[in-house]
């Protein structure tokens, strides 16, 4: 009741005693993110309150409250959803507070110097060049098929070599105990979000599934830190040899990763713990790999939907690669050139951000641009809801990569107003990598492939996009059952896949 008294400035559903407004939230996690936009639209694009329980979460969707939070240096510890990550990822940059925080985000931030990136390009198209491969197969006699469950193994495959030096090969042996083990416990912390008692570890163990659970965090950790120890003796024995000027054939394939900046790099003048190698290469998997996967499949399917921005992007791939294999993969200059793709990127990221939700934790009261905010609240900052905020975007539902465009300035969002890859100090230290992965996958593919809907008639004619979210308490517009059913904890996923066709260009 004091909470609620001091957060009388934020609106918000009528809430039932104990459970909060825990009834009204639906069942699925396609009806929470209906439930956050409904509430968004209902409370006039502005911020909202939802407790669940007696645990209050503040709905941050002003583009001002945003700014103040992100630019923050106090404001910077993440809030209870991230402990799932804890026994996987332990205090890696991504959940770390504090000085541990501050001086590891030093430590890694030359690890994506863009000569670093360069080198990590090529196992990007490297491994592009094997996905193309697998879209020819599973676009074969018009199929229609999920593109999500092929693109996660491709950056998968990307991460494992670029942080740890090693190709798992994911795309042709999905079934690896790491790369399931993997796809388990992410999937595992998005679907015990939700749930209360699954979402602390002092309850959850009383459920059946922990023990698989259990067994897969083993696996996850075991394959870590044995490629780990066996880069250590690698580099020991690479240091030998070269004393005696014979590099073995082994010495002469490694190529650098991550893991390796990690061993050389100094911490307040000492090396880095084991542990603390590990927690960093962990947390560079988790980080880069949902994300990237939600960002190459939003881009494909709204592509497939939108077949004459499509042509925009295949027209500039001609007139950049046009001296060049058309099938090949992109240099990094021409991918630097690819300024219409860099728009598809940014318009697809604000429909659908990879990381729609972050979440911080008030260590203590404090006031945000004048509103008091009890200690022990969840700030859960929405930045997907800026992508549908008409005030920013006119016309939000409609696709037009155009209004990123400079020449457009009037409409260009202010600094705060578009954050896929949040802002300020905690901001996304993988976001270059990232855009160069996409560009590179995405690239080669439209000069390989026409993408299409997975029907004829469910490509957009008016450029609208099959999304629609309405105030709390309208009924829910019908959707296609090949339209992306979408659901969000850490990142946005579709429910039902993204469901496309291929067909190889002559
Ligand atoms: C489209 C792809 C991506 C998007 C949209 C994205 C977005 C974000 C966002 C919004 C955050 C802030 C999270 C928070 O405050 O809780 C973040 C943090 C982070 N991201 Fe990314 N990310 C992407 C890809 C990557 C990749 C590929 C890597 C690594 C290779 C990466 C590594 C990280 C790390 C380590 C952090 C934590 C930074 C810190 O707290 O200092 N991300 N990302």
């Amino acid at each position: 009741l004091r909470k609620s008294r001091q957060i009388a400035h934020t609106p918000g559903l009528r809430t039932l005693p104990f459970i909060g407004n825990a009834h009204q939230m639906g069942k699925t996690p396609n009806d929470i993110i209906h439930f956050f936009f409904g509430n968004f639209y209902k409370y006039n694009q502005g911020n909202f309150r939802i407790w669940a329980g007696s645990y209050l979460n503040i709905l941050i969707t002003d583009p001002k409250d945003i700014e103040f939070i992100l630019s923050s240096k106090s404001l910077i510890t993440k809030s209870d959803i991230y402990d799932m990550l804890h026994p996987w990822v332990g205090q890696g940059l991504l959940t770390a507070k504090g000085y541990r925080w501050q001086s590891h985000r030093k430590m890694i931030m030359p690890s994506f110097h863009f000569k670093i990136l360069q080198e990590f390009q090529e196992v990007m198209a490297r491994n592009s060049t094997k996905f193309m491969k697998k879209l020819s197969e599973a676009s074969r006699d018009d199929s229609i098929f999920d593109f999500y469950e092929l693109v996660e193994h491709l950056t998968l495959d990307i991460l494992c070599e670029t942080s740890m030096g090693i190709s798992i090969n994911a795309m042709h042996n999905p079934h690896t105990k790491f790369a399931k083990s993997l796809a388990f416990i992410c999937s595992n912390i998005s679907l015990r979000a939700y749930n209360p008692l699954k979402r602390k570890l002092s309850t959850y163990r009383f459920f059946p599934e922990y023990k698989e659970y259990c067994n897969a965090l083993k696996i996850l950790k075991e394959f870590t830190y044995d490629v780990i120890n066996k880069r250590i003796k690698l580099i020991k024995l690479e240091e030998t040899n070269q004393a005696k000027e014979t590099p073995t054939e082994e010495i002469s394939k490694r190529k650098m990763a991550f893991l390796d900046n990690l061993l050389s790099a100094k911490v307040d003048g000492r090396s880095l713990t084991l542990h603390e190698i590990y927690e960093e290469v962990s947390t560079f998997i988790f980080a880069g790999n949902d994300t990237s996967s939600s960002a190459l499949s939003f881009v494909t399917f709204l592509l497939s939907r939108h077949l004459d921005v499509q042509q925009k992007v295949y027209e500039e791939q001609l007139s950049i690669m046009k001296d060049h294999d058309l099938k090949a993969n992109a240099t990094y200059h021409q991918l630097n050139d690819m300024k219409y793709l860099d728009l598809v990127i940014k318009e697809a990221q604000r429909l659908y951000p990879s990381v729609p939700v972050i979440g911080r934790h008030t260590e203590e009261d404090c006031t945000i641009n004048g509103k008091f905010i009890p200690k022990d609240t969840s700030l859960n900052l929405l930045l997907m809801a800026l992508g549908y905020n008409d005030r920013i975007f006119p016309d939000p539902y409609r696709f037009k990569p155009e209004r990123f465009d400079p020449l457009y300035g009037d409409e260009l969002p202010k600094q705060f107003e578009y954050v896929p890859f949040s802002a300020g100090p905690r901001n996304c230290i993988g976001q270059k990598f990232a855009l160069l992965q996409i560009k590179t996958v995405v690239s080669q593919m439209v000069r390989n492939f026409e993408i299409l809907p997975a029907l004829d008639e469910l490509e957009s004619k008016d450029g609208y996009v099959c999304t629609k979210f309405v105030p709390h308490g309208q009924p829910r517009p019908k959707m296609h059952k090949y339209d992306p059913r979408l659901e969000t904890v850490l990142t946005l996923k579709s429910e039902n896949g993204i469901m496309i066709r291929m067909r190889e260009r002559k």
